[in-house]
């Protein structure tokens, strides 16, 4: 399986002056954590991480010292997640016929999850990895803190990445977002726009994604947990 990770952001809502990715997490860089996790997994063959040429000496740094030079290739990404998939989807080889695309702000991702959503793509064209919404949301009326509705709990689901998806559909969703200016946070959504089924895959509780750094800190005592099993 082919694995895009995307990781050519800056941080904004992290408050740093560099690439949250780069940022310790436990004695390595929170990048690390989310390629050992891709590393372990039994279905990963080839990783492409789209980054900012800037990063790139700290990425072949973690690249090497995870001895994954082989498997791992660096992509230049774009100024917002969307453009950076998009070159993402350049950079992959011809014989890539499905790929996971995967945030490297989701350190905690398991390789079963990696595992499990690999599998899940051999039966369908688009997957997300997700969990049911734990909170009740409330859909505020447009510029105003008024409240609209609360939709049905049972039908929300929070999205999370791996996300899955058949290369040549993907890379037609993304032309199609281009064509009529869709601005997405997730690959999902321009499958969706384009009214293509998308499978959702369990997610895991504790895939949380860096984003803040109160995030940080909850990464790292999952970090701790995990190592004292
Ligand atoms: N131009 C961008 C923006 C984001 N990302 C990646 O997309 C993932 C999810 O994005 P997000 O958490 O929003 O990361 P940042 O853009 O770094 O954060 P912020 O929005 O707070 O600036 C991250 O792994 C990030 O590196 C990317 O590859 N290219
Ligand atoms: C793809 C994603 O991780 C799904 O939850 C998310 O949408 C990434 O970006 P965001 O800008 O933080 O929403």
């Amino acid at each position: 399986m082919y694995l895009l990770i995307p990781a050519a952001g800056s941080g904004r809502r992290m408050g740093a002056k560099r690439n949250k990715l780069l940022l310790p997490l436990l004695g390595q860089p929170v990048l690390a954590w989310t390629l050992l996790a891709a590393k372990q997994s039994q279905q990963i063959e080839w990783i492409g991480i789209i980054g900012q040429p800037e990063d790139w000496l700290d990425f072949k740094n973690i690249i090497s010292h995870l001895e994954l030079s082989d498997k791992v290739h660096l992509i230049q990404g774009g100024s917002t997640r969307q453009e950076s998939v998009y070159r993402g989807l350049q950079g992959l080889p011809t014989t890539a016929n499905r790929v996971l695309i995967h945030d490297g702000a989701r350190c905690l991702a398991t390789s079963d999850l990696f595992d499990r959503c690999a599998e899940a793509l051999q039966c369908c064209a688009g997957l997300i990895a997700a969990v049911p919404v734990k909170d009740t949301i409330k859909i505020v009326k447009p510029d105003s803190q008024i409240i609209d509705r609360t939709p049905d709990r049972n039908q929300l689901w929070a999205a999370q990445t791996p996300q899955g998806f058949a290369v040549e559909t993907l890379r037609q969703c993304h032309d199609e977002g281009l064509r009529h200016g869709w601005e997405v946070t997730d690959d999902a959504a321009l499958f969706e726009q384009c009214g293509l089924p998308v499978t959702i895959v369990e997610g895991e509780e504790t895939n949380l994604k860096v984003t803040t750094p109160v995030d940080l800190a909850i990464a790292e005592f999952i970090l701790r947990q995990r190592i004292s099993q």
